[in-house]
């Protein structure tokens, strides 16, 4: 897979270039993927899930709650060429919550929070949405648990990947980007539950971890 970024240590760019929340200030170190190059990648994942699963009737499984935003999106995208194009792409959207990070260590656990019976995927064709695949530890444990319901196929779309080519995970099967070692957080993803309402994906800064540390 072709690493999305030609140059590995991208810094990112400053942050004087967007604008962002003010509560935020001094939290962050850099916008890593700004919200706009997010949605012109996800409309293009959107074309290529169209493109391999446009015949088919498929389950959406946003896995809360990092996933919410790249989720809707997504979907957004795929509605507007289901009712754009010759091929349409009927989808249902259900919800599983995942709870693995603390700080910014993961928890090797799989924690599902909530509801944990996902009989209503049997038969179906499964389209997993994640923001971000790690090590790949909590979703190879996802994939086990869904698998347990017989599911007729199963796909994972991740928007960002970071280490699972190292670590003992299954890559997705789509994916938006491919991103070194570092901890980000925006659109949707957190860190202790913060920076969730910031638009562009960014690094977090050193005085961001401590001061949101639990
Ligand atoms: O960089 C990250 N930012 C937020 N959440 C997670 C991250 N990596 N694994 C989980």
């Amino acid at each position: 897979f072709y690493s999305s970024f030609p140059i590995y240590d991208w810094p990112g760019y400053s942050l004087d270039l967007f604008t962002y929340p003010e509560h935020y200030c001094g939290d962050l170190q850099s916008v890593y993927i700004p919200h706009g190059v997010i949605m012109d990648r996800t409309e293009r994942l959107a074309r290529n899930i169209m493109d391999d699963l446009g015949d088919h009737d498929i389950v959406i499984l946003c896995v809360l709650k990092g996933g919410y935003k790249f989720c809707a999106d997504l979907v957004e995208f795929i509605k507007a060429l289901s009712r754009n194009s010759r091929k349409s792409l009927p989808m249902r959207v259900d919800f599983i919550r995942l709870k693995s990070y603390l700080n910014d260590q993961s928890t090797a656990s799989l924690h599902i929070v909530g509801e944990e019976d996902l009989s209503f995927l049997r038969g179906k064709n499964v389209l997993i949405v994640e923001a971000i695949v790690d090590t790949g530890k909590t979703m190879k444990a996802l994939l086990k648990h869904v698998e347990a319901f017989e599911p007729k196929m199963v796909k994972v779309a991740g928007l960002l990947v970071k280490r699972v080519s190292s670590g003992v995970g299954s890559f997705p099967d789509y994916v938006g980007f491919e991103i070194p070692n570092r901890f980000v957080v925006g659109y949707a993803l957190d860190y202790n539950e913060r920076f969730r309402d910031l638009h562009h994906i960014c690094v977090i800064s050193e005085q961001g971890k401590t001061k949101y540390k639990i």
